[in-house]
């Protein structure tokens, strides 16, 4: 049943769009109510704080690297620890992240991880379905009513002992075009993280859990204190104990990797942990770097968490979260189960096996997997390398991550087949992502908005900077193109038409979408500018 305007609070709030059968339960005038103030207090901070990442960028542009901050200099050399971490957050050894889909929110709880973190960011394509049947989906599951019933006629329930439950709104720089107040679009992070608190936050504190988020694409300590100001706000709003909500923030942007302890900081008494984002961390990378040809990357194969830049990275956040008595959460492996090819599903777990193994002795305290038969791959690993809940006692004092190693350049090689397959991810995400799937195997890899934007952004970078063979020189120092014919743009709008032929043709995800996919692709890839997010201009095609 669509939800009548009527029915709306005094508030200038409005529905936007079609609602579908029990949205009404979700968009409550109480609800919009609590959405309406949260856009009141927060919204003009976070358009400022956008502005604040535009403004830095340019300064990248100009030539500026990134570097510690000079005025928050006694936070990070005070002592001082985040507050206490709640029991059920204690172990987070494997963590099976997913999109808030019916079925896989059921088969994520039962499968066998400590902790589910139920997406709404890289791997969801947001559209008014999706978002407010994603809201019915969580708050069946934290009511322990949630089930499903397959169109072949097989029933889902949740089982003994679920994972806990944690949720990823989406990131600041997303707006949500269904809901508006006073004609102005509502951030998406507000309008996700809003309604999951609103609904569920009674229902888990009675049960001894809490609100427990993951915050994406921080990007400054700022916009952590948002966050922690808006949870802030909706702790008191609905009755409830000051730093219930809990929050582990993915570090998965170049900026923000220089403001960990600050980050922490902002969150203190809510903070539990930082993770390793790492899809997005090289995306970053690449857009932090768009202005700099020294620093361009290799194919994205090559850019592997032993590569210099990422090692220091991930060290030095396990250094800072165990200093703050944080957890240091690792990353997802991109692999997934091959069916039907033993030889190559053995390549791919093993391949997942070293990246945790990796994770493990390095110091993480937990580690995230993709698919449900992976759950045990990663279990085998942390159990046998981290024989208590967490590894907090592991000080790695050793790491000395200069503001030079965590940028430093990174030798490889481009190859046509490397183009190719990121011209093919491109656009065979971007297609998927507009016909409503955030997340889609590609070539037995799991690829989602933070995969596709290493592909689009390495596109960009490759075919606008004049170091391609096109112009005869390497690209950056160490930096090589295999392969003797030029990479230019001819070459690209043919392999993309290629690619959107083969697609338009297939019976895969967004082949209905195929033409849509590869005239933004076109457009982005052609532009003057690196594009800030694939999904900013994808959300205006949205179906
Ligand atoms: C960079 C980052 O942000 S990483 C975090 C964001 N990305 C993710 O969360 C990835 C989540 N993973 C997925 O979406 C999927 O695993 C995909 C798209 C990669 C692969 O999906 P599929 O090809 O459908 O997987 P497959 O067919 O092997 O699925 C087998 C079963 O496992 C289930 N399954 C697969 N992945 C998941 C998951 N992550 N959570 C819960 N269930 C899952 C399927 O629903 C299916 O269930 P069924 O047998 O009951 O029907
Ligand atoms: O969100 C995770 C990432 O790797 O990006
Ligand atoms: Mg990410």
């Amino acid at each position: 049943m669509a939800v009548p305007q009527e029915r709306l609070p005094q508030s200038s709030i409005r529905i936007e769009g079609e609602t579908g059968p029990g949205h009404e339960s979700i968009l409550t005038p109480a609800a919009l109510a609590f959405l309406a103030d949260l856009h009141h207090r927060f919204n003009d901070r976070r358009l400022d704080l956008l502005a604040a990442r535009r403004t830095r960028q340019a300064r990248y542009d100009a030539g500026e690297l990134p570097d510690f901050r000079a005025d928050t200099l006694a936070i990070r050399e005070g002592r001082w620890t985040v507050g206490k971490i709640p029991a059920a957050l204690q172990d987070r050894r494997v963590e099976i992240t997913g999109p808030v889909e019916r079925k896989m929110i059921i088969n994520a709880l039962n499968s066998g991880a400590k902790v589910f973190m139920a997406d709404f960011e890289d791997s969801s394509a947001p559209t008014l379905a999706n978002q407010f049947d994603g809201q019915i989906n969580l708050r069946d599951a934290v009511n322990g009513t949630i089930g499903y019933t397959s169109p072949e006629g097989k029933t889902y329930r949740v089982g003994h002992d679920p994972a806990v439950l944690v949720v990823r709104p989406r990131g600041w720089h997303l707006p949500e075009r269904h809901l508006t107040v006073d004609g102005e679009p509502m951030s998406g992070a507000l309008v996700d993280f809003g309604l999951y608190a609103f609904h569920n936050a009674r229902a888990l504190q009675a049960r001894d859990r809490g609100p427990y988020f993951y915050l994406p694409k921080l990007e400054a300590m700022e916009e952590a204190a948002l966050w922690h100001e808006a949870m802030a706000a909706a702790e008191e709003a609905l009755g409830l104990p000051a730093h219930c909500m809990k929050a582990t923030v993915l570090i998965e942007t170049l900026p923000a990797v220089f403001q960990m302890h600050e980050i922490l900081h902002a969150l203190r008494e809510r903070a539990v942990g930082l993770n390793c984002g790492r899809w997005d961390y090289i995306f970053s990378y690449l857009k932090t770097f768009r202005g700099h040809r020294d620093r361009l990357l290799p194919e994205r194969g090559q850019v592997l968490m032993t590569v210099p830049f990422l090692k220091a990275y991930s060290e030095l956040l396990i250094q800072t979260c165990h200093r703050r008595g944080a957890f240091a959460m690792g990353g997802m492996a991109a692999q997934i189960p091959i069916k039907g090819d033993e030889a190559a599903n053995e390549a791919a777990l093993a391949k997942v096996r070293a990246d945790k193994l990796r994770e493990v002795q390095a110091g993480h305290d937990g580690t995230w997997v993709a698919h449900p038969a992976l759950v045990p791959v990663a279990r085998e690993i942390f159990d046998q390398y981290m024989p208590s809940p967490n590894q907090l006692n592991v000080a790695r004092a050793d790491v000395q991550a200069s503001r030079d190693q965590l940028i430093a350049p990174c030798a490889g090689t481009i190859s046509r087949a490397g183009f190719d397959n990121n011209v093919e991810v491109a656009l065979r995400y971007t297609a998927a992502w507009l016909d409503g799937l955030g997340c889609v195997p590609i070539h037995h890899l799991m690829e989602d908005a933070a995969t596709a934007e290493i592909a689009r952004a390495q596109l960009w970078q490759w075919l606008h900077h004049p170091g391609n063979p096109a112009g005869g020189t390497p690209a950056g120092d160490g930096l090589e193109f295999t392969d003797h014919a030029p990479i230019d743009f001819a070459l690209f709008d043919q392999a993309l038409a290629a690619h959107t032929h083969r697609l338009r043709a297939s019976t895969h995800p967004g082949a209905a979408r195929a033409d849509d996919a590869a005239a933004l692709l076109a457009t982005l890839t052609h532009a003057e500018q690196l594009g800030d997010f694939l999904t900013l201009p994808a959300y205006d095609r949205l179906a």
